[in-house]
């Protein structure tokens, strides 16, 4: 009963509905005693005595008790279902609420399938033993304590003695529960395993086709599927092991009573309708005894359940606010961003950053460049506080973004990720998302500067065109170009494009940035780019290998020293020699002048675009 302890605080303020249910059900219950003796009223007095005026009143209270017990069988449903689907309703929004502020850490694990197991299949399982099993375990006792009390009160010699198989019955019974409980657990979790394959299948399923690994898959699921199966069969093996020896048990209570019972009314010790009274309460306690199986695995379900929710609510949360953490005052952020002496290791691999200095004063553009696994993603991972650093400090306008809110912290940045993701509902809800009260024209402006516009404008609906889950029927440069207005909507002070414009082609590329070059005035920009055209603007930029800096500076520093920084300049315009001269000759001013030209071709457009910015400066 400690999983139910546990959850007491999503059923307890529902208590009202409980003690109705139990109030309703124990009265139909006890209700249910009448037959019996009516029963017996009918054989003794009645039939034996030849009194049959008195058939048509008894016939009259079996029917008006049977009116009045289903009135109370129909509260108890009622008042069962509205406490159930009430403490479903409060653990859903609590597990819906732990799942928004678990940590980065925790979805490095988690896996999809097996959460949604858990918010469907096992928050029913809860829900039917408090809304009804619970109170059905009450009843059991209840009708077991009153037919014996009912059956002492006729004869307790023939009452022990049809008892007498009890015991069995319940040891079996128990001996059921602590087999099953383990079995549902398995079935649970092989469901779960059996889930997350369908789930990860159909998310991936371009991945498979493209690799013609749809046999493998196949063979995947087959184990999965027969792993559930196994856990089933398994299971049913016990039902089949125990549920026989209970109902042997049972009828042999049912043998005892005739036998004996029989015996007595020949000896007259006790009257036919008392036999037969006898008869009915014997089923009347066999009944609930029967059920004792189907009550046990309702409870187990729900106790193995109940446990899988616990684990979820009570999971770590890795990240979280200090107490009287920092609320940051928008007006008031400047965007100095420091790193010092910055080592960061996920779980126990080997540090993905070592050692890492940054100081990058407010409005500054900071570029980052560096092979693949070279840490890039990390230092922006430490900065929107995904992970704690434990090891050094990061620090906004000098504050350690530990003591910062969560919350208010990652109000004041945007980032763009390398992997775009679009909510299932229209271009305008998905470029809004991070602002509320946003109107039409922000989101236009947003989507302008970000080279959306165009081709948003070409779809049937427009901006109100609803995108799939995962932005399906666009192409990846057009939904990397939804999250870029995204992140410039938001206007934030921090701005971090994490290759946000490696899914789009150079020309396009070469449009976002000059969008960029205005938005990013009065923010401290972050640039994780492959590309050197797209860096060679920055106030500084880190060349990064195994989460190390091994080259900082200007791009026009960089290019005088001979290391990554240049040997990557010369593979990427190696078909373009006569830039490689010109660029390290003068590569300032021809880059500065080539972009003038092209500042003033898009002027105008700026000029409009640029009023995204009014929605920042009232901020
Ligand atoms: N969530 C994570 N859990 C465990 N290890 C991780 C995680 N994210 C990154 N790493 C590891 O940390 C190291 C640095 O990764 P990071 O993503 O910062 O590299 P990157 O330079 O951004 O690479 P890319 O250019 O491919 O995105 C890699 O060795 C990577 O395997």
């Amino acid at each position: 009963m400690e999983v139910f302890k546990q959850l007491k605080e999503f059923y307890w303020s529902e208590r009202r509905f409980l003690y109705a249910s139990i109030v309703c059900l124990m009265t139909a219950t006890a209700l249910g005693l009448v037959y019996p003796n009516l029963l017996r009223y009918l054989i003794d007095e009645v039939i034996s005595k030849g009194q049959f005026s008195a058939v048509p009143y008894l016939a009259l209270l079996v029917a008006g008790v049977m009116i009045v017990k289903a009135t109370f069988q129909f509260l108890h449903g009622a008042t069962s279902a509205r406490l159930g689907n009430q403490t479903a309703f409060n653990l859903r929004a609590a597990l819906y609420r732990k799942l928004q502020y678990l940590s980065f850490q925790y979805y490095d694990k988690a896996r999809t399938g097996d959460l949604m197991s858990r918010l469907t299949a096992d928050l029913q399982a809860v829900r039917d033993f408090i809304g009804f099993g619970f109170v059905q375990i009450l009843n059991v006792i209840m009708m077991f304590a009153f037919g014996v009390i009912m059956m002492m009160s006729i004869n307790w010699q023939l009452t022990l003695l049809t008892m007498i198989c009890m015991p069995f019955l319940v040891y079996t019974a128990i001996r059921f529960e602590g087999k099953i409980h383990p079995a549902f657990r398995s079935i649970r979790q092989s469901m779960s395993s059996m889930t997350t394959s369908v789930q990860e299948n159909i998310t991936g399923v371009r991945t498979v086709k493209s690799f013609a690994r749809e046999p493998h898959e196949i063979d995947k699921f087959a184990e999965r599927n027969g792993n559930y199966k196994e856990n089933n069969v398994l299971t049913a093996g016990i039902w089949a092991k125990y549920f026989p020896l209970m109902e042997l048990f049972a009828n042999l209570s049912v043998v005892i009573l005739l036998g004996v019972g029989g015996w007595m009314v020949i000896n007259e010790s006790i009257s036919l309708g008392e036999l037969v009274a006898f008869f009915s309460l014997i089923w009347y306690i066999i009944g609930p005894m029967w059920g004792i199986g189907f009550h046990i695995n309702n409870f187990t379900q729900s106790k193995a359940a109940g446990e899988r929710l616990i684990e979820v609510l009570h999971q770590y949360e890795h990240v979280k606010n200090k107490e009287h953490a920092l609320v940051l005052q928008p007006d008031q952020v400047q965007g100095h961003v420091r790193f010092d002496n910055v080592t960061f290791a996920y779980t126990d691999k080997q540090p993905a950053l070592a050692g890492f200095n940054l100081d990058a004063p407010a409005g500054s553009v900071i570029g980052l460049l560096g092979g693949t696994g070279s840490g890039k993603s990390t230092v922006i991972q430490l900065l929107l506080r995904a992970y704690n650093v434990k090891d050094g400090r990061i620090t906004l306008d000098g504050t350690d973004i530990r003591d910062i809110s969560l919350e208010s912290l990652r109000s004041q940045m945007a980032i763009v990720f390398q992997e775009t993701f679009l909510f299932s509902s229209s271009i305008k809800g998905n470029i809004g998302y991070g602002v509320s009260d946003v109107t039409m024209e922000e989101v236009i402006q947003a989507a302008k500067l970000a080279k959306a516009h165009d081709f948003i404008m070409e779809l049937p609906m427009g901006y109100d065109t609803i995108v799939g889950e995962r932005g399906l029927g666009l192409s990846g440069g057009q939904k990397q170009r939804i999250a870029i207005a995204r992140a410039l909507l938001k206007n934030p002070k921090i701005l971090i494009l994490d290759d946000a414009t490696s899914a789009v082609d150079m020309e396009t590329e070469h449009e976002i940035q000059r969008g960029f070059e205005e938005v990013m005035k009065g923010r401290t920009t972050f640039i994780i780019a492959h590309r050197i055209s797209s860096l060679k603007h920055a106030d500084e930029i880190l060349v990064l290998d195994e989460g190390r800096i091994v080259q900082r500076g200007t791009h026009a520093e960089l290019m005088k020293q001979e290391g990554p920084y240049l040997e990557t300049y010369k593979i990427q315009f190696a078909d373009q020699p006569d830039d490689i001269d010109a660029d390290t000759e003068s590569i300032h001013s021809a880059a500065a002048s080539a972009e003038q030209v092209k500042h003033d071709e898009s002027a105008a457009e700026m000029a409009a675009a640029s009023q995204v910015n009014v929605r920042g400066l009232a901020h």
